[in-house]
């Protein structure tokens, strides 16, 4: 275990190149991780203009004509307007290279693409051979324990899948059950190669499969991400890279949507607020123009929500912490609206974005992420800071762009923290009954039942997540996305097959990157790895050349005061580093983030918990730290003795007068040219 680990020092620099090989190929990351800027290469020709950065208002350089039998990899955008608010598909944050964070732009990498014909066929074994069926090590690797966290609650897990949405979602996939695409026989075998629809890479099931052998079932849907390489944005001879759907900022774009269109299907476009519905005296999210397309609804009347993200409808708390964002824009924009009576809708509605995203960057950044990436380490790599100042550490030449192996593994680990049963909890913190996982995957209309709403609300804060360790429930490793049916898929063999589907290089590569030593035997991975589990990966693997990065990160030991191992570490450390510095409107920039430093300093002051007391009906209490559990030193009180951000900040003095824009003032924001590699 690494506690000094410090993702500074541990980068090895030729690793960015090497053999002549770019590893970094396309326009979008000319601008490296790194504050180094790699070979201009663009494939949008003059998209990153060698002169000065283009300035707001001023139109960019004529864009080069997209392949119109494709659908392309992002849309860069005409000009940048000089304005003070975020785009909605985060075009123009970075205004050196305002395609950068865009939605359907490729993921980018910390180390290249590990294909099996190194261009874009999944990954194979060194030998050449097959690697082990992902659902053989889903079984082998993450059976079932109902091991509690002995610290925090559901809702640090479900704040992770609003923190993971808000980011990233592979191209292609909906989360909605049946996909589109059908990579098996409608009885569950494999297809005929010649029948097998384009993109698919089903898993395979073992013969003895404890579940699916009952049904003689062989085969699990399985469709590949959309790549670059698909939709012919790329060179033939270069590796494929993963399309991301939506924009890349931490930016609530699960509440205000990744593009305009979807931003203009959720508001009211009155009094600055966000379309609801009422129904039972309560507020819920428009409805899905696709319902029986996106949920697996069992009536035409059953609620299926429409919001800024696709995935809303996914699993019943991610729903209602959807819904919560939800009615904090509204009843952030009825508070504005009071103070500021000359403000027009538009201004209203910007306004009340601008707080709502800042409390949630404050809540993941301050309350969530250092329980999972630990205190010590974000202190000193930068990613909190101590103080009541602004922070002005926005550089433009950090890529702010979604790492694949953040998304496709090392993320991903926190699947373990899922529990199978959802408890219904009172007032009075007692247990009312509880709610089946596979039951409501994509079924939201429970959260309308009775006061299911509070009830679920008051249970994220109570019940204890499922402990960060290998074990998963087998809700999600057997019965995810069943919809009615005895058996469903299985979201760790998903993530294997997922792993390998991207081409993502070995576990001892990131070790190797992240400061570990090689592995040259099994044995190797003993230094974090316990015997049990290295055991189990010599029976499953050909080689230690071969163990998926999703895998063996998922297997160490945990650096102390976090909730992972230093290969993960390392790899979500680099994330959530880019994702602040490299975001242009982070709300602790003066200037650019839209607030003054009284305004920066009462935002500081929210929480989860008050989030959640304010947006409920009657909910009346909550322990102050919403994400540990309940105890003496975090006792549940009244919701008015959870500190509250104070909108009366947010009078307007200057009546009459536009508020600045924030555009431009980059001299002003003090971000000073220090590289933050340091060596
Ligand atoms: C009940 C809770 C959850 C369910 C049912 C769920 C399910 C899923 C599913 C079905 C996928 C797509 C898999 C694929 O096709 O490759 C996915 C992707 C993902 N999940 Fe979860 N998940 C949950 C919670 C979480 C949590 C708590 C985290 C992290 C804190 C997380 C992180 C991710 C990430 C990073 C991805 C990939 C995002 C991307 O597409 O770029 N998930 N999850």
């Amino acid at each position: 275990i690494h506690p000094s680990y410090n993702i500074f020092s541990q980068q090895p620099q030729q690793t960015l190149n090497n053999n002549g090989l770019q590893y970094f190929p396309q326009s979008y990351q000319s601008i490296s991780g790194g504050g180094r800027v790699l070979g201009g290469n663009s494939y949008f020709g003059n998209f990153v203009p060698s002169g000065p950065p283009p300035q707001p208002g001023i139109p960019l350089a004529p864009q080069p004509t997209q392949d119109p039998a494709t659908l392309g990899c992002g849309t860069p955008p005409a000009s940048c307007p000089n304005s003070r608010y975020r785009s909605y598909d985060g075009s123009c944050n970075n205004l050196r290279n305002p395609i950068l964070g865009t939605p359907n732009t490729p993921y980018t990498r910390l180390l290249p693409q590990n294909y099996g014909d190194g261009i874009s066929n999944p990954t194979l074994a060194k030998s050449g051979n097959e690697l082990p069926l992902s659902r053989l090590v889903s079984l082998i690797i993450y059976p079932d324990a109902p091991i509690e966290d002995p610290i925090f609650t559901l809702n640090a897990m479900q704040y992770g899948q609003i923190i993971t949405h808000d980011m990233s979602m592979i191209l292609g996939s909906t989360q909605a059950q049946p996909h589109g695409t059908r990579c098996c026989s409608p009885d569950g075998q494999l297809l005929e190669l010649a029948n097998i629809p384009e993109h698919c890479y089903p898993i395979v099931l073992p013969e003895h499969d404890p579940q699916h052998s009952q049904t003689n079932t062989r085969c699990m849907n399985f469709v590949r991400t959309i790549t670059d390489r698909d939709r012919r944005c790329i060179p033939e001879n270069q590796a494929a890279e993963q399309l991301t759907a939506v924009n890349h900022y931490l930016d609530l774009s699960i509440v205000y949507g990744n593009t305009d269109q979807v931003n203009q299907q959720v508001r009211q476009f009155q009094g600055g607020r966000l379309r609801v519905d009422q129904r039972n005296g309560q507020e819920w999210p428009p409805r899905s123009l696709n319902a029986s397309g996106v949920c697996a609804i069992q009536s035409p009347q059953e609620a299926c929500y429409l919001a800024g993200d696709a995935r809303v409808n996914q699993n019943p708390q991610l729903t209602v912490l959807q819904i919560i964002l939800l009615r904090e824009h509204n009843r952030i924009a009825n508070a504005l609206s009071k103070l500021n009576p000359h403000w027009d809708d538009e201004t209203i509605f910007q306004e009340a974005r601008i707080i709502n995203i800042a409390q949630h960057q404050f809540i993941s950044y301050y309350e969530w992420l250092p329980i999972f990436i630990g205190v010590k380490n974000s202190l000193k790599n930068k990613i909190i800071f101590n103080t009541k100042d602004f922070v002005n550490d926005y550089d433009e030449s950090v890529n702010p762009t979604i790492l694949n192996e953040h998304a496709n593994a090392a993320f991903r680990y926190f699947h373990s923290l899922i529990v199978g049963s959802l408890d219904l909890v009172t007032e009075k913190r007692s247990s009312y009954g509880s709610l089946r996982l596979s039951d409501w995957f994509n079924r939201p209309q429970i959260l309308e039942e009775g006061d299911n709403f509070d009830q679920l609300a008051r249970g994220l804060n109570t019940q204890p997540e499922s402990a960060s360790d290998q074990y998963h429930t087998s809700e999600i490793t057997q019965f995810l996305f069943r919809a009615g049916q005895p058996f469903g898929s299985d979201l760790k063999a998903i993530d294997v097959q997922r792993n390998r589907d991207h081409g993502l290089a070995s576990y001892n590569d990131y070790r190797e990157f992240c400061g570990l030593p090689r592995a040259h035997t099994f044995n190797g991975f003993l230094d974090v790895i316990s015997q049990k589990n290295v055991e189990k990966l010599s029976t499953l693997y050909e080689s230690p050349e071969d163990v998926d990065l999703t895998v063996g990160g998922s297997l160490e030991a945990h650096v102390p005061g976090t909730l992972s191992g230093p290969t993960f570490l390392c790899i979500l450390t680099e994330q959530f580093f880019r994702t602040r510095k490299g975001d242009r409107f982070f709300f602790e920039n003066s200037g650019t983030s839209g607030l003054n430093l009284d305004q920066l300093n009462e935002i500081r002051k929210t929480s989860i918990s008050r989030l959640l007391c304010d947006n409920s009906y009657n909910v009346r209490a909550m322990q102050p730290r919403g994400f540990e559990r309940i105890s003496h030193s975090n006792p549940v009180v009244p919701c008015e003795n959870l500190p509250a951000v104070d909108l009366s900040l947010w009078k307007d003095m200057s009546s009459g007068h536009a508020l600045p824009s924030a555009g431009v003032p980059l001299d002003t924001v003090g971000y000073g040219g220090h590289l933050f590699y340091k060596k």
